[in-house]
This record gives structure tokens, C-alpha cells and sequence, in this order.
């Protein structure tokens, strides 16, 4: 068991603009322990922060200022956390800060450049390499992905929906069971086994949450997240399972509604995430106060899944973001107080190590048919598992008579066959329970052993002895096969649930000792075959899910609609963002071309010098039985020089062998963030489109004024218009925009088309209103955005 208090870090974020000197200060002169003195500029001081102290200051394990980088972070903060998980403890990173201080750019990592690769990533990349290199033991990862939204939880890792709402995301729910276990009821737990699996699931899930925001909803700011990868590892033929999770969590933005001034939906966000974090302080508070025995871990969802990692088995850490900049100052000191708070936390983690049953199963049967073959040498026969139907008979005849036997000595003698004797217990006890046996003959005496009197001592013993171990076994493959069953039972309950629920099948998961987590062949034994079936599918299916998903967007866009997306996308800024990143994976590709063929030419020099060394070796063994020599024990120089120059190669090649790799996964993370970036560029689009859209209908609609009558010229070109529009209609916008009803309804006024017909004699219109309201809104479009990049005719 490791005793420790939860680690606090403290993260200040680059300002944009020049930081005024003197703002903050990092002591790291202290002990084992930094100081931050956040020092207030004079104008604030008398102000709403705090009655007129000037300075204030805090003690972290450590302090990153703004120049610190994510690898930093990762070696300090997340790498010992990272090691204690793969020695089997659990363990927790959490970041908690104000909206934009951070969080998720240290947890998850910037969405630009490599470099930028938060814990996540590189916790992954780094945990994978530590299971390769250790051959001793026998690993299994699975990781998932959950987000916490105004209480509710839902799945970032459905492989089977193309998220375009949180509401379409597989809904959490908590469950709690007798031992107050928690289990999260509807969470998927994807097998990654491969650094790549995982950090597809990782894009996956960040993909989703993007997707299910809205601009009411910035999710990232308004929701918790909980990223957890699970490893369990055994030796082989050990019966001993390790089993640990590593949460890393990026909370919701934890300012105050006061400050922020909302209402309406975003209030009521507002209300739920300071309700969320107002319980995570209780907790903390409730757990930094000796002998408190109730901790309020139930008031919140997260809390409850947090359970283990605030007061519980778990090494926890927690970053503290920080923006210094002077309109945030109020908001860093709470960070750091409540930083403070957890600091006193103290958690107690111990190994998680639980015996595989199914082994020990396959042991103790192993073991009692060894028993079985002992006991068949000894009594000379050999027995099956069940009773014939002419030894059934015969027990029964044997039942009757000593019933009906009025002797009280008698005595139903069947052996020592266990399968006999349990079978005439079994046949009285049925008919004790069916009230059958006359009172008389109740069977009140001990039944005693005292038939075997005949039979030799040496043999009797070791019979004896036999049976006890035969019967010890039986007891606790009953034990087992119960605990099996409940475990079963447990899983089978939350599939049933499941299905009840959303007609599939999904696995849940269980903080309970016994729970059939990943890599627990039991409890994948005993889940159903159509279980399996859906666990192996979804794991499929999440590595298409994430590339299906840009190809059916591509599909739905129209013409029209992708004539404006190019034009929308130029100055956009995540595009500038892919084209860097498409630049930077170009001289990836080539550079890992170039090395390709480098290691291909090391691999055949390496190969010639092997040749040379082995003929200059033949050489001179033939020299030296031709010379009749014995001295060819001396060293040859040439064969030196040639070893130490493929020494030397060899070197080389491990070298580009080590950057081909690194550059394999750069590229395949490159590729992911471009993805990335091009679903949120699209979504973006369709947001502005529809705008776009909107506010022309407003423009339009108001106009009340009765339309000028059309000169027969303007009527005549009109209808000439009208008539080839049809054709360009058809091919620029061959679908509609994905407007609401309330919108369509708006576009269907055929008072915005006479309007806009009226000014402009030069739009082709097609007399679909609906086609025609598009074509409006693209025109509009266009001309804005050539409006604002200067290239509009007016
Ligand atoms: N240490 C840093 N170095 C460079 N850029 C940073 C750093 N920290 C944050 N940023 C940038 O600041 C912006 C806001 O950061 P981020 O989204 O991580 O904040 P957050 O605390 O997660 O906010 P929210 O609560 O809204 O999720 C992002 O554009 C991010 O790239």
C-alpha cells in the first residue's frame, strides 16, 4: 500500500499579449516544494479580489511557467503516474482551471502541431512502449472515453453513431451496487492494442464531443471528460490478475456564474458545471477534515466516478491552470486555494491483484481428476461422472428397504462412491421435504462408518483421506463457480439492461475487485456469444467510424454548397492549420522515404561485410592448412577494420530504423490532427451557412412595401432567366442546405423571393422556392465573403 497525498502542479498559460512585469513570481527555492506569489496589480488590490492585500501566495510540488513545454509536463507530471499504473496502481491526472487557462491543451494536447501533443497522446505513445519492451508478462488495454454534460454521461467511444448531437451519444447512467462498487452502466471499453488503436479512439471520441457541441454548447468548456485506459497483466501461468486505470480528466471551465453574466441555456450550464465543481469542493473539503466519516461522493456524477481518485486506491495528481493575465487574476487565486485544499488529500493506494478464478478452476479440476485416477487405482474401478441406470435402481431398492427397515441400527450401506452418497442424500432430502418418511423412521442417529470395520486400516485411511480432499475440493469449486455465476450474473444484468434499452449489446464497467474488466477471460467467457460478437465488432468498426464520417459529409455537400465551402475555408484559420500540417507531412513522407531507402542500403552494406568477413575467414582457415600453419589465432587487421565498419553501420541503422518509427507515428498523429481539423472546418460551415442564410431571410422578410411593377423588358428577361436557372440550379445545388423546419418555413414566403427577384435581375431562379431560397443564400454568401477580402465589384 503507497500513502500519499494527492500531487498539486501548477501550469500558467502563455498570455497573448505582453504580461505587466511583475504580475506572478515562481520561489523554487524551497524544499521539495515551489512557491507561486501572484502579486496584484495596484488597481485591483482595493478592489473585488480581496480587501487590499497586495500579494498572495501558494505552494505547488511544481511550477511550469509559460515557457514550459508539453514534453516537460509529460516527464514531471504524467510519466511517474503513468509508471505506478503499469505496476498495477491506479491512478488519476485531472486538470481544473477557468475556461481558456489550459486544460485541455495539457491533458489532450493543441490541435496544430506535433509538438503540441498533450498527456494523453504521449501517455499512450509512452505506455505502449513500456508493454513491448516487457515480455515477462502478458497485457491487456482497453481504453474509453466519457463526457459529463449538465449530470448526464454519455459515450465518446459509440463506434455505431455519427454523432451529430450529445443527444445522439449512447447515454451513462450510474450504478451502484450492494458493496457501493460503481458501475458505469452503457460506457464501452474498446480493446486498443496498438498505440495506433488507441489513439484513434482518442481522435474518435474528441471527434464526437466537437461534433455533439453546437455554438450554445461549447462542450469543452461546459463539460467534464474522463479518458481512461485500463491495463490488466499476468504472468504466464500465474493465476494472480493485475488490473489498473489511469483517469485523465479535463474539467469543465470552473468560473463563476457570476462573473461570466449568463442566462438562459447557458445559466442553466453554468448552474450544473458550478454545481458539478461546488460538490468536487465538498468532497475535498469533506476529506481534508479529520475523522469525517460521510463524504458526499453521491451528490454529483463525477464525483461518483472520481470516487477512487479523491480519498480512495488511486495516485492522484491535479494541474492547476492558470492565466495571469489581470482580468483573470480573481479566478487564478480560487485555482490555486482550491489547489490547496487538495494538497491535504491523502489517498491510499494499493495493488490490485485479484486470482483469476477460471484458473484456479482448471487447476483444482486438474487436480481432482488426478484424485478420480488415485481412487479408481485403489478401489479398482473406474467411474464416470454419472450413475448408470442399473446403480440408480439398485440405490433405490436400497433407499426403500431401509426406510421400511424398523431396525433403528440399520445402516444403507453404499460405499464410499461420493456419487452413490450423494445421491441417497439427495433422494432423502426429497422425500423428507415431500413428507413421505414416517415419523418413525426419521432418520435422527449419525450415520456412522462403521461397515468398513472389515477392510484394512492402510486402505481405509488413505480412502478417507481421498474423500475429505474430494469433498474440500467440491466446496470450493462451489465457492467458485458461484462467485462465476454472480459475476455472470452482474454482466448479464447490464446487457439485458442494455438491450432493454437501445436493442444492442455493450459491456459495462465495474470498479468492483471481482468486475470483469478487460483482459478477464472469465467474465469474457461468460459473456454471451451475441456480446462478443458486438464487442468485436465495435472494435472494428471504431477505426472506419472515424474516415466514414468525412466521406458521407463529402457526399451530402452540393455543389453550390462546396463552391462556397472552398471560398469559406481559404482565410479560415484551421485551414491555414492543415495546409502547414499537409506541408509538414509532405517532408514526413519524403524524409521517411529518403530514410527507407537509406536503412535499405545500410541493410545490404551491412550484408556485404558479412560476406567479406566470412570470406576473409575461409581465407584463412584454407591458408592455414595449406601453410600448415598454427597461428591463425592472431587477430587479422583487415577483418577488424571490416567488423568495427559494420559495427558501425549497424549503428546507423538502428539509429534510422529509431527516426523511422518515431516519424511513423508523427505522421499517422499529422494525419489525425488534419482529420480533425478538416470535420471541424466543415462544421463550421454549415453553422456560418445557415447563418448566412438567416440573416438574409431577416433582411428580406421585413419589407412590407408592395412590389414595382415589372417593365415588359425586366419581365421578359425574367422569364429567360427563369427558365436557364433551372439548368444552373440543377447543377449548383442539386440538395438543400440543412435548415430547420423553422427556417424552411421562413424560406417558403414567396414574399423573399419577390423581393430579392426584384433587385436582382441577374440571379437564376428556379421556381422551387426551396432551391431558390439556397441559391439566395450562397449569392449572399459569396458576396461577403468577396466583400470582406476586398474583391466585391461595389
Ligand atoms: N501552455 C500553452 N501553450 C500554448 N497555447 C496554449 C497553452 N495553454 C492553452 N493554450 C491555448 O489556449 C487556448 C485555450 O486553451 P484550452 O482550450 O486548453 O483551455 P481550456 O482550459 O481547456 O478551456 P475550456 O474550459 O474552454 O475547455 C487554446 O487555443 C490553446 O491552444
Amino acid at each position: 500500500m503507497v500513502k500519499q497525498t494527492i500531487q498539486i502542479f501548477a501550469r500558467v498559460k502563455p498570455t497573448s499579449r505582453k504580461q505587466p512585469q511583475g504580475i506572478y513570481s515562481i520561489d523554487e527555492d524551497e524544499k521539495s516544494v515551489a512557491a507561486l506569489e501572484i502579486i496584484l496589480p495596484r488597481d485591483l488590490a482595493d478592489g473585488f479580489v480581496n480587501n487590499k492585500r497586495e500579494s498572495y501566495k501558494f505552494k505547488f510540488q511544481r511550477i511550469f511557467d509559460q515557457e514550459s513545454k508539453q514534453d516537460t509536463i509529460f516527464e514531471i507530471i504524467a510519466k511517474p503516474v503513468a509508471e505506478s499504473v503499469l505496476a498495477g496502481y491506479n491512478g488519476t491526472i485531472f486538470a481544473y482551471g477557468q475556461t481558456g487557462s489550459g486544460k485541455t491543451f495539457t491533458i489532450t494536447g493543441g490541435a496544430e502541431r506535433y509538438s503540441d501533443r498533450g498527456i494523453i497522446p504521449r501517455t499512450l505513445s509512452y505506455i505502449f512502449e513500456q508493454l513491448q519492451k516487457d515480455s515477462r508478462k502478458m497485457y491487456t488495454t482497453h481504453v474509453s472515453y466519457l463526457e459529463i454534460y449538465n449530470e448526464c454521461g454519455y459515450d465518446l467511444l459509440d463506434p455505431r453513431h455519427e454523432a451529430s448531437s450529445l443527444e445522439d451519444l449512447p447515454k451513462v447512467t450510474i450504478l451502484e451496487d450492494p458493496d457501493q462498487n460503481i458501475h458505469l452502466k452503457n460506457l464501452s471499453l474498446q480493446q486498443a492494442t496498438t498505440e495506433e488503436e488507441a489513439l484513434n479512439l482518442l481522435f474518435l471520441g474528441d471527434t464526437n464531443r466537437m461534433i455533439a457541441e453546437t455554438p450554445m454548447n461549447q462542450a469543452s468548456t461546459r463539460s467534464h471528460c474522463i479518458f481512461t485506459v485500463h491495463i490488466s497483466s499476468k504472468e504466464p501461468g500465474s493465476a494472480t490478475v493485475r488490473r489498473a486505470k489511469l483517469h485523465l480528466v479535463d474539467l469543465a471551465g470552473s468560473e463563476r456564474v457570476a462573473k461570466t453574466g449568463v442566462g438562459g441555456q447557458l445559466l442553466t450550464e453554468a448552474k450544473y458545471i458550478n454545481l458539478s465543481l461546488h460538490y468536487l469542493e465538498q468532497v475535498i473539503i469533506a476529506l481534508a477534515e479529520k475523522h469525517r466519516s460521510h463524504i458526499p461522493y453521491r451528490n454529483s456524477m463525477m464525483t461518483s466516478v472520481l470516487r477512487d481518485s479523491l480519498g480512495g486506491n488511486c495516485m492522484t495528481t491535479m494541474i492547476a491552470t492558470l492565466s495571469l493575465e489581470k482580468r483573470n487574476i480573481d479566478e487564478s487565486i480560487s485555482t490555486c486555494r482550491f489547489a490547496q485544499r487538495v494538497a491535504l488529500i491523502k489517498n491510499e493506494a494499493v495493488l490490485n491483484e485479484e486470482i483469476d478464478p477460471r484458473l484456479v478452476i482448471i487447476r483444482l479440476k486438474k487436480e481432482i481428476q488426478e484424485l478420480k485416477d488415485e481412487l479408481a487405482f485403489i478401489t479398482g474401478e473406474q467411474r464416470t461422472d454419472q450413475l448408470t441406470q442399473m446403480e440408480l435402481d439398485k440405490l433405490e431398492e436400497q433407499i426403500t428397504s431401509f426406510l421400511e427397515d424398523q431396525d433403528p441400527e440399520s445402516r444403507l450401506e453404499v460405499g464410499s462412491d461420493m456419487r452413490k452418497i450423494h445421491y441417497c442424500f439427495y433422494r432423502l432430502k426429497k422425500l423428507l421435504s415431500e413428507r413421505k418418511i414416517p415419523e418413525k423412521n426419521e432418520f435422527s442417529h449419525e450415520i456412522k462408518d462403521k461397515d468398513q470395520e472389515g477392510d484394512t486400516p492402510l486402505k481405509e485411511e488413505e480412502l478417507k483421506k481421498l474423500r475429505d480432499v474430494l469433498k474440500q475440493r467440491d466446496n470450493e469449486i462451489n465457492i467458485l463457480v458461484n462467485m462465476l455465476k454472480k459475476e455472470k450474473k452482474k454482466v448479464q444484468d447490464v446487457f439485458n439492461l442494455q438491450n432493454t434499452n437501445r436493442g444492442g449489446t455493450r459491456l459495462s464497467l465495474s470498479s468492483s475487485p471481482l468486475y470483469g474488466g478487460p483482459g478477464d477471460d472469465s467474465s469474457k467467457a461468460s459473456v454471451s456469444s451475441t456480446a462478443k460478437q458486438t464487442h468485436e465488432g465495435s472494435s472494428l468498426d471504431y477505426r472506419s467510424g472515424f474516415h466514414r464520417r468525412k466521406t458521407v459529409k463529402k457526399e451530402e455537400m452540393s455543389l453550390g454548397r462546396q463552391e462556397a465551402f472552398e471560398i469559406f475555408k481559404q482565410d479560415h484559420a484551421d485551414n491555414v492549420t492543415i495546409e502547414d500540417n499537409k506541408q509538414i507531412l509532405r517532408q514526413r513522407f519524403s524524409e521517411a522515404k529518403a530514410l527507407g531507402e537509406s536503412i535499405n542500403e545500410v541493410r545490404s552494406k551491412i550484408g556485404h561485410l558479412k560476406e567479406e568477413i566470412n570470406q576473409r575467414q575461409m581465407q584463412r582457415v584454407a591458408l592455414s592448412i595449406t601453410d600448415n600453419a598454427t597461428g591463425d589465432q592472431e587477430l587479422d587487421p583487415v577483418e577488424e577494420k571490416l567488423r568495427s565498419k559494420m559495427e558501425e553501420e549497424k549503428k546507423s541503422y538502428k539509429n534510422m530504423f529509431t527516426r523511422l518509427k518515431g516519424l511513423k507515428v508523427e505522421i499517422e498523429h499529422l494525419q489525425l490532427l488534419m482529420e480533425k481539423a478538416k470535420v471541424k472546418l466543415k462544421k463550421e460551415f454549415e453553422v456560418w451557412w445557415i447563418e448566412e442564410a438567416a440573416n438574409l431571410q431577416k433582411k428580406s422578410v421585413p419589407s412590407n412595401s408592395p412590389r414595382t411593377p415589372e417593365s415588359p423588358k425586366q419581365q421578359q428577361s425574367q422569364s429567360h432567366l427563369s427558365n436557364k436557372s433551372e439548368l444552373i440550379s440543377k447543377k449548383i445545388m442539386p440538395s438543400p442546405p440543412p435548415l430547420s423546419r423553422l427556417q424552411r418555413n421562413r424560406f417558403n414566403n414567396p414574399n423573399v423571393e419577390e423581393r430579392v427577384l426584384g433587385n436582382s435581375s441577374a440571379i437564376p431562379f428556379t421556381g422551387d422556392s426551396q432551391t431558390d431560397t439556397d441559391i439566395l443564400a450562397f449569392i449572399k454568401a459569396r458576396q461577403n465573403l468577396l466583400q470582406k477580402k476586398g474583391l466585391a465589384n461595389n
